[in-house]
């Protein structure tokens, strides 16, 4: 899988950041911001993958950094969370079967052009569109005003074929990034992790923390997340999964103030790591989150916080599920 960044005009190689030559190579094509990556975007990407070998075209993904809602501004007031950070959408589409996912570089200027022009400029002319698979719902361009029947209406003069996908639902459910990110901030970890088809994870750099945790018995890594966009789930108390030097430890963690030790309104990550006792100053780990226990309490001293985490820890060690490191 390639992963080109077209910007201005040009294509880059992701990696690298050199300028690349892209022919317009005929292509099947999705376009989508693809947050979570998933089963409802496993589902679109597979029939893309299989309807472009079918009929000899190269398949691409065409996505958007930074997402868009980012950038619009009617969405700043509430900034917009991501379920998964590019890196973390690099690595899942990876083993997906695609030829390429085209990055573009989504800015004001980008979010101005007519979805016409789009469609003409970029996708027929730059791309090489022969299909194209793309949600029922699914808008795009200027104001969001190109449809799928502006793609129908299209397809005749610039000589492309639409599949139009119905809604994917999973489990006979309805699947969206906006529900996840939904479930997410509600703390319904099970039905997220159902929803993408993996453990939601989250990444960071253990950081200096207070020095509190092994006083009571209960070193916790403190988690200072690599992306800032990254949504953060409810508070509460988890069952996670952490790799670490190719071993998978069952964890629990903590998201939330720490209440019981400080007055700071600080959001903090942490885990306390079960069946392990080395120093991870500085190290990046990832956190796969598999169950909620409870939410955070303020506890009237440390010594009624230890005996709930003796009894949290009980929770993770007997929890039943299997490991879900890589
Ligand atoms: C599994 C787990 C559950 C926790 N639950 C709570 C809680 O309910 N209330 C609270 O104030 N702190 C809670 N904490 C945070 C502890 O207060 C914190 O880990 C401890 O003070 C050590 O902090 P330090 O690593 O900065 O030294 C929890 C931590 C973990 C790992
Ligand atoms: N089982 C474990 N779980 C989490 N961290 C551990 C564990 N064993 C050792 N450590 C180390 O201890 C550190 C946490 O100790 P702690 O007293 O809570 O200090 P801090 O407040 O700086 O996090 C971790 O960052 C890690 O380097």
């Amino acid at each position: 899988m390639q992963i080109i960044l077209f910007r201005h005009g040009d294509f880059y190689d992701w990696e690298t950041n050199t300028q690349v030559n892209f022919d317009a190579v005929r292509s099947a094509v999705t376009i989508g911001s693809y947050d979570g990556v998933h089963l409802g975007h496993r589902a679109i990407l597979a029939r893309l993958v299989k309807s472009a070998k079918k009929q000899g075209l190269r398949s691409v993904l065409i996505t958007f950094e930074p997402h868009p809602r980012l950038v619009l501004r009617r969405e700043k007031k509430r900034q917009l969370k991501l379920i998964t950070t590019f890196e973390e959408k690099k690595s899942l589409l990876a083993p997906l079967g695609l030829d390429v996912v085209l990055v573009l570089e989504f800015d004001k200027a980008f979010s101005e052009i007519p979805a016409q022009t789009f469609v003409k400029d970029i996708l027929v002319k730059r791309v090489g569109l022969a299909d194209i698979v793309i949600g029922y719902d699914h808008n795009f361009g200027k104001d969001r005003q190109g449809t799928i029947e502006t793609l129908n209406s299209l397809s005749q003069l610039y000589g492309f074929t639409v599949e139009e996908t119905a809604e994917q639902l999973v489990h006979g459910k309805h699947v969206s990034s906006t529900i996840i990110r939904g479930l997410l901030e509600a703390g319904e970890i099970d039905e997220v992790n159902h929803l993408l088809g993996r453990p939601f994870r989250l990444t960071g750099k253990v950081v200096e923390g207070f020095k509190v945790g092994r006083t009571i018995g209960f070193p916790t890594v403190n988690l200072e997340l690599t992306n800032p966009y990254k949504l953060i789930p409810k508070s509460g108390v988890y069952v996670g999964d952490v790799s670490i030097n190719g071993v998978c430890y069952r964890s629990m963690m903590n998201i939330g103030f720490k209440p019981t030790v400080t007055n700071e309104h600080k959001l903090s990550i942490e885990a306390h790591i079960l069946n392990f006792d080395k120093d991870l100053y500085g190290q990046t780990l990832s956190f796969a989150l598999i169950y909620r226990i409870r939410d955070e309490i303020k506890f009237v001293n440390l010594q009624a916080l230890k005996t709930q985490l003796e009894s949290d820890k009980r929770v993770a060690a007997s929890f039943k599920r299997e490991f879900t490191c890589f």
